[in-house]
């Protein structure tokens, strides 16, 4: 692989993120100083430059680079091949006809969020995030996927007690999580030949793995995740054998067709793997892990980010509401797909709350070719991490950044901007299966909080901590305060 220098640049990698995240508040990068040390450490010879994908959050932000990147590497990583095979296979269970089937499982489990929320009323605050994880959990796992492990974030026991269950997923969950954010943050300095690059990282791992106690928690984590995922298809294939309930999918001869009725993910899985895509047990499992995952703590965070701005921006708040109040005139009835579709201002507010606080705060991307950012060349064979963080603060695409402005995204203003100007699900053929799936979600999810209750944030912007880990999230929680929303006909 030909070597291209880039330009050298004597700046710290810390202190260039820090400064750059200043106006933000206090924005936490704790992995950060820990990995640079270890880079230090290994990289003491010249000619190694610190230049690293640290600069890249920067680089990223403020130069287009999605053209020229092709495949990603990073987290959740399976290979091109299979990749392509299982999104091929899973799209058809996004499509909208199944969507609409989910609608009633956003609504039982939102119903169930507000019921729980009726004993904080009257608290002088409370962190509401436990309570939207829980729920987004639920919905993710569904009864079908959860039976037998994860069940009951609300309190409806599995065969073992739920409670734990949801305690020991959810905490997998984080705890893997965590670790993984951990180790995707060894940074390896981009203009380092190949050998030398792979020695680092080695070196790395081993380092990672002998000197920190979090290895072993990472294991412990994955691994009980694992093995609830394994015990969960187990028992699914087996009740699907016993009872041979395929009643629920109608055979009429489309692929979406099939799916119609609501299924869970899981047993479409298992429908694929019999129709001929011939998926093991494991890549099952690999797929459940990955919808776990992405389709919880995701949604979880972006609403919890919106009730956020909701509970700081008062106007808005009574805008959503007023909204909400045209579509439902006073009923406590849930939402229909329709319903859904006609809260515009809302969809609005959840845009630009996903702008601000993208769950995802940055993906990576193997370079396939050299790529010129700003005036440096990054050669091809670099692992990238691109900042959607920092891309959706472009100030020449919103001119006032840091404003939460939910008229960002009136239709005239979005036909304006750049294509990739903002991209919280991130773009191309890797981009996020589940994005209509969550919009739908949170949009059931916020109206049955925003119909219920008056929220109040007791932090302002500045005073939140936020983690930048694979998920973006306040270090401790959302404080919210609720008060019901008094109807006359209706109380809840
Ligand atoms: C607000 C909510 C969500 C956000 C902000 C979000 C964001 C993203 C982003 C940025 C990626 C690309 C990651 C990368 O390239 O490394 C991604 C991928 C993915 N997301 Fe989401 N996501 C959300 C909700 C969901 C939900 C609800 C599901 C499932 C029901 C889901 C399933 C997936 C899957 C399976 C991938 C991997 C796609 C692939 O590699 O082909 N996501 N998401």
């Amino acid at each position: 692989m030909p070597v291209h220098r880039a330009k050298q640049r004597d700046a710290e990698p810390t202190e260039q993120v820090s400064a750059d995240h200043t106006h933000l508040g206090r924005v936490q990068s704790h992995y950060l100083p820990h990995t640079t040390g270890t880079l230090r450490a290994i990289c003491s010879e010249p000619p190694v430059s610190m230049l690293s994908q640290t600069y890249l959050f920067i680089f990223a932000a403020k130069h287009s680079v999605h053209l020229k990147v092709h495949s990603r590497t990073g987290r959740l990583q399976k290979s091109r091949e299979k990749w392509h095979t299982h999104r091929k296979m899973i799209t058809p269970t996004f499509h909208f006809k199944i969507l609409d089937s989910f609608v009633d499982i956003f609504s039982e489990k939102s119903q169930i969020l507000i019921t729980k929320l009726q004993k904080e009323v009257g608290s002088t605050g409370f962190d509401v995030y436990q309570y939207v994880t829980r729920c987004a959990l639920d919905i993710i796992c569904d009864k079908h996927v959860s039976n037998g492990c994860c069940r009951d974030g609300d309190g409806h026991p599995g065969p073992r007690s739920g409670r734990d269950k949801f305690r020991i997923c959810h905490c997998s969950v984080r705890v893997s999580v965590n670790m993984l954010t951990f180790r995707m943050t060894l940074i390896v300095p981009f203009q380092a030949t190949e050998i030398l690059r792979q020695k680092i990282f080695q070196q790395c791992v081993l380092r990672f793995n002998v000197t920190t106690t979090h290895n072993g928690r990472y294991a412990t984590g994955w691994h009980t995740l694992m093995n609830c995922n394994r015990q969960v298809i187990q028992e699914r294939k087996r009740k699907q054998l016993q009872s041979k309930e395929t009643s629920h999918i109608e055979q009429d001869g489309d692929d979406i067709g099939k799916w119609k009725k609501r299924v869970a993910f899981l047993d479409m899985l298992l429908e694929a793997a019999e129709d001929g895509a011939k998926l093991t047990d494991e890549e099952i499992r690999e797929e459940v892990d990955t919808f776990m995952f992405e389709g919880h703590d995701t949604t979880s965070a972006a609403v919890c980010w919106t009730l956020f701005l909701l509970g700081l921006h008062h106007d808005v708040q009574d805008k959503a509401y007023e909204e909400l109040e045209g579509i439902f005139e006073g009923s406590d009835r849930p939402p229909t797909m329709k319903d859904l579709n006609e809260m515009k201002y809302l969809e609005r507010v959840i845009k630009e709350s996903l702008r601000l606080y993208p769950s995802v705060p940055s993906f990576s991307r193997l370079l396939k070719e050299d790529i010129e950012i700003g005036g440096y060349t990054i050669p091809a064979g670099c692992s990238i991490r691109v900042s959607i963080y920092m891309n959706n603060r472009n100030s020449d695409q919103f001119p006032n950044p840091e404003k939460f402005d939910p008229d960002n995204f009136l239709p005239e203003r979005v036909a304006k901007r750049h294509p990739y100007a903002y991209i919280p699900f991130s773009a191309g053929p890797r981009n996020c299966i589940g994005q209509k799936f969550a919009m739908l979600e949170e949009k059931t999810m916020l109206s049955y909080m925003l119909r219920h209750y008056r929220l109040r944030s007791l932090d302002k912007r500045e005073d939140i901590n936020i983690l930048m880990e694979l998920i973006m999230r306040p270090e401790n929680g959302i404080r919210l305060n609720i008060t019901p929303r008094i109807k006359e006909s209706n109380k809840i």
